[in-house]
């Protein structure tokens, strides 16, 4: 999908964010190498996997750290910022592009960030580059199944980022849907790319029409932003 191009800078970023997403952005290059066989096993998952094929899907995609594009790094900033939602929750860390952006955020307006990662290696990279980011006290990365862990987070939810291995993008929203509030703002990576594998939650938002409003917008590999609107 063509990126629209909005403003590429990320001089709204304090320097020590801004440091640490460049040098992932460089890092993250070497993705090219494995995006291939990711992409392959993504579509042997499905929604309910066991947890030998969950765990064959982890080490595949241990390599490949997939984050964010710089564009949707910005709109998740001026989401948080702008929704002033209290807590933060993001389905799928890895390295932390995504969550720096969020953090940044915070810090801003006094959320906390809950972000989940399966890799246990993923994790403690993401939480040693928030940390080199300055914005650790503003983050807690919780480290297995995001379907096991989240439950434990309180709400309410302002803000939910789904960007974990696509088939799991509905179960997790119906782990959080009783904690997102009136307002709260849902954002799901890859939907045009990955269409094929989000069929389910497309169906179970379009379904509920009168309570999520949703808008793909053309930002990398296809953003949705679905609003709660009761
Ligand atoms: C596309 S990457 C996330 C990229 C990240 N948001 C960023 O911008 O850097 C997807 C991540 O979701 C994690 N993941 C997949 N399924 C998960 C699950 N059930 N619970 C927690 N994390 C999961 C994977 O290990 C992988 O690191």
């Amino acid at each position: 999908m063509i990126d629209i191009g909005t403003d590429s800078g990320l001089d709204f970023l304090d320097d020590r964010v801004r440091g640490v997403v460049e040098r992932l952005e460089v890092a993250a290059r070497a993705d090219g190498d494995v995006i291939g066989a990711v992409s392959v096993r993504l579509r042997e998952l499905g929604a309910t996997p066991d947890a030998e094929t969950l765990r064959a899907m982890t080490a595949t995609g241990e390599a490949a750290m997939l984050p964010v594009a710089r564009s949707v790094g910005r709109l998740l900033f001026q989401l948080a910022v702008g929704s002033g939602a209290a807590t933060i929750v993001e389905y799928g860390t890895s390295h932390g592009m995504s969550t720096l952006y969020l953090a940044a955020a915070a810090q801003r307006t006094g959320a906390q960030v809950i972000g989940t990662e399966l890799s246990a290696h993923k994790a403690a990279v993401a939480t040693a580059n928030l940390a080199e980011a300055g914005v650790g006290d503003r983050v807690r990365v919780l480290v297995g199944d995001a379907l096991e862990t989240l439950p434990t987070v309180s709400g309410p939810v302002g803000l939910l980022l789904l960007d974990g291995w696509l088939p799991l993008h509905l179960p997790v929203f119906r782990a959080m849907e009783p904690k997102l509030t009136l307002g709260s703002i849902i954002v799901s990576d890859n939907v045009s790319r990955h269409a094929d594998l989000l069929g389910d939650f497309h169906r179970y938002i379009a379904e509920r029409s009168q309570t999520y409003l949703r808008t793909t917008l053309p930002l990398d590999d296809g953003i949705d932003v679905i609003v709660r609107v009761r």
